[in-house]
């Protein structure tokens, strides 16, 4: 579980986030959707205990710049963060030694081949392409089996196959009880699997939403976000 308390975070005289309240719960899928510049990326770092700022977020109730929360966080950054002299297998073994896992060789090769990995396994992150990158920043994340994962921008870059089993891997991580918060502004990338989702605007969280209430007012997603961050339907 995430929960997030009265969090703002300034830049200079810029309020990146304002006031921010919310929770993810466990076996929750919630989603944040916003314009460029809305404070997704801020409040993701702040949580991920990359930023100081003003309020408390807790993981599982270890506040989360605690290295407690961290074992317990995983984290699709927008951009992928590989090492440049490491391969795909040695990236994943990094990751093993790092949170001290046992037996995690099998794990290891099924998400390598879920992600159609297999033949590029002794490439070099520098020799890899910016969506392969993606796949293997998504397979370490997912290796030490994190009790909440946070992706920021997670479609951007994969191909059709790649998107197919990163959501079939959303609701698996969903019904394992992990809590998982994802990013984007691509509202068709996420129409058909979120439990909350949260539009954001000028660092604060303008409109909250689960899909019953859209059906029972029969509101669509895409129309709601731009009657905020348009001030139309
Ligand atoms: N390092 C920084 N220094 C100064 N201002 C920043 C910094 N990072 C973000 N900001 C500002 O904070 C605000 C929120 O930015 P943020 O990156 O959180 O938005 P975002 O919703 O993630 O946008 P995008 O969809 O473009 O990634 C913006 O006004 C941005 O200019």
């Amino acid at each position: 579980m995430i929960t997030i308390n009265n969090v703002t975070k300034k830049y200079g005289k810029t309020k990146a986030n304002n006031d921010l309240t919310f929770t993810v719960g466990d076996g929750e899928i919630a989603i944040l959707l916003g314009p460029n510049g809305a404070g997704k990326s801020t409040i993701i770092k702040c949580i991920c205990g990359l930023l100081r700022f003003k309020g408390a977020i807790e993981i599982n109730g270890a506040p989360c710049r605690s290295l407690e929360a961290k074992r317990q966080l995983g984290y699709i950054p927008e951009l992928p963060a590989l090492y440049d002299m490491l391969t795909i297998e040695e990236h994943l073994e990094f990751i093993a030694r790092a949170y001290g896992l046992a037996d995690w060789e099998a794990k290891a090769d099924a998400l390598i081949e879920r992600f159609e990995l297999d033949d590029k396994r002794k490439k070099l992150g520098k020799e890899l392409s910016k969506g392969m990158q993606q796949k293997v920043s998504i397979c370490c994340a997912l290796l030490f089996e994190p009790k909440v994962i946070i992706f920021d921008e997670p479609m951007v870059g994969l191909d059709p196959h790649a998107i197919k089993e990163l959501k079939l891997i959303f609701s698996e991580l969903r019904d394992q009880g992990v809590s998982l918060l994802i990013s984007t502004h691509m509202i068709d990338s996420v129409e058909d699997y979120w439990d909350v989702a949260h539009i954001m605007m000028d660092g604060e969280i303008r409109a909250t939403r689960r899909p019953e209430e859209l059906t029972e007012t029969d509101e669509s997603l895409e129309a709601l976000f731009f009657s905020i961050t348009e001030g139309e339907a």
